[in-house]
């Protein structure tokens, strides 16, 4: 794992904007993956700035994301395909067909579940985004979540909703399902890149690049097994590993 020190969120976000684009301009048809929560929102803003400056375009681009709550319609202003359309889509020049999001509203999610996956397996991801939760999450994939999983759905922990629960009116309004890429979905992915910023981050990011092991109840933990990562986490994020 390659680990980027940065002094705060906005260097961590414009530094990954400068890896994703770089990254971009290597591949004629690139597949990125995306995620949402907060620690992106920075990371969207700086690429939306660079495809203004023309500096990228994501024409050719295919995007997958990495989940989507279940019974939250699109046009929720807590769906993730809200998220998206707001923080990004609707200011670049990505084709909509190419845009890929789990329907959380899919009658038989079984099914939406398989067809994803099947569709990334078909089209492999070359730069996936990642955020880390408090638990150690990835994707929606919670604690004790098989590293073998594939796109699916997951009950969400209640910590995770809690700490979600800052977007809702309350905890209770958190959807209490999602689907999720599975972890070996995620793995897949040809380089990943890992964005930590805060101090509330500095335990999950310690326990991850310390020497704990590699256990399915730590979920980012399997990343040390893949053999292009990159986490980009500032100062505030690293301090209890400078401790
Ligand atoms: O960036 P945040 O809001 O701290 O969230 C971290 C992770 O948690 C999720 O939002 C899911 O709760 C992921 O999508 C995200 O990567």
């Amino acid at each position: 794992m390659e680990i980027i020190k940065v002094k705060d969120y906005e260097e961590m976000s414009e530094k990954a904007a400068n890896i994703v684009i770089e990254h971009m301009k290597s591949l004629k048809r690139p597949v990125i993956g995306f995620a949402t929560g907060s620690t992106p929102i920075g990371l969207y803003n700086c690429l939306v700035k660079k495809y203004q400056q023309k500096e990228v375009s994501f024409k050719h681009a295919t995007t997958f994301n990495l989940d989507e709550y279940v019974g939250l319609p699109k046009e929720n202003k807590n769906s993730y395909h809200y998220y998206m359309h707001e923080n990004l889509f609707q200011h670049i020049d990505i084709q909509p067909e190419n845009v890929h999001i789990p329907n959380g509203m899919a009658e038989d999610l079984e099914q939406e579940c398989m067809t994803y996956d099947r569709l990334i397996s078909k089209n492999k991801i070359d730069i996936q985004i990642l955020g880390l939760g408090l638990n150690g999450h990835i994707g929606f994939n919670e604690p004790g979540t098989s590293f073998k999983s594939r796109t699916h759905i997951v009950k969400l922990d209640q910590s995770t909703r809690k700490a979600n629960a800052r977007f809702f009116q309350s905890i209770d309004e958190v959807p209490t399902k999602a689907i999720t890429m599975g972890i070996e979905t995620i793995m897949e992915s040809k380089k990943i890149l890992l964005l930590v910023s805060g101090k509330e981050k500095s335990d999950a990011l310690a326990r991850l690049l310390g020497n704990s092991d590699i256990s399915e109840e730590f979920p980012a933990s399997i990343l040390r097994q893949h053999n292009d990562v990159t986490v980009i986490a500032d100062e505030e994020a690293l301090k209890k590993i400078n401790e």
